[in-house]
């Protein structure tokens, strides 16, 4: 479960990205979030895996008060959540195995354990074939795939994604979003900024739309709403 209490975030330079964000999002959810670009979607994101602190207000993560945690805290926080980003974010002089395998080498999982388990999700996202491959030699889907492996490694209960295929073409997309679909139908909560208004509207999940840094609509079954 994720709670936000009237979180507020306000950067160095005076920007107020965030203002008053209330929220809760039960386990087992598939929330998208949208809205029009520099609302706040990746600063709300941000805050819930602690790359940023928010400047007043409470959130809690899977048992964590995430706003109040020690920073050698962090690591057991994310440990609990998998994060994908637009870029991918691999490491490019690592095998596929290699970048999924780094995510258990870092929090010391038994050595044992890592290579079934690498291999197990490398199924799940189809690239098990691809084990060997730098990522430079994988198309932009296969390189999401293999992100979306790293983020699961670990088993955690919960997804984020900023804007997952805002780098891929229309169909890729819809393989990407599938595959999110598939974890979340596991049990994973998923969490999903995004601005991919033909995949929000067909999906009908839930939409947190952020406005101006705030709260403009949260609704079940929900659509895109914007032109951008
Ligand atoms: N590190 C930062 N320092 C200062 N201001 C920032 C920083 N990061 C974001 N902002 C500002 O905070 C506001 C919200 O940005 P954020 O990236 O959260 O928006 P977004 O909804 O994700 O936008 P997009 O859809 O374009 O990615 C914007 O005004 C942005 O310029």
């Amino acid at each position: 479960m994720i709670e936000m209490f009237d979180v507020w975030k306000t950067y160095p330079n005076g920007t107020n990205a965030l203002k008053g964000i209330n929220i809760r999002i039960e386990k087992g959810e598939f929330v998208y979030v949208v809205g029009p670009s520099g609302a706040g979607k990746s600063t709300f994101i941000k805050l819930m895996y602690r790359e940023e602190k928010p400047t007043k207000g409470q959130i809690f993560l899977g048992g964590f008060n995430v706003s109040r945690i020690k920073e050698r805290q962090i690591p057991l926080v994310r440990r609990s959540i998998g994060v994908v980003f637009q870029d991918f974010k691999l490491l490019p002089t690592l095998t596929v195995f290699e970048n999924v395998a780094f995510a258990m080498e870092v929090i010391e999982s038994n050595p044992k354990q890592i290579k079934p388990r690498v291999m197990d999700v490398l199924g799940l996202v189809k690239l098990k074939h691809k084990a060997k491959m730098l990522p430079s030699e994988l198309s932009g889907g296969e390189q999401q795939r293999v992100a979306l492996a790293r983020a699961l490694v670990n088993s955690p209960g919960i997804i984020i994604a900023d804007e997952p295929t805002g780098n891929l073409d229309p169909e890729t997309s819809w393989e990407i979003m599938k595959l999110f679909e598939e974890i979340n139908q596991r049990g994973t909560t998923v969490v999903m900024a995004t601005h991919n208004r033909e995949i929000v509207n067909t999906m009908r999940k839930r939409v947190i739309a952020i406005e101006a840094g705030q709260i403009a609509r949260d609704e079940q079954r929900g659509d895109y709403g914007y032109e951008d």
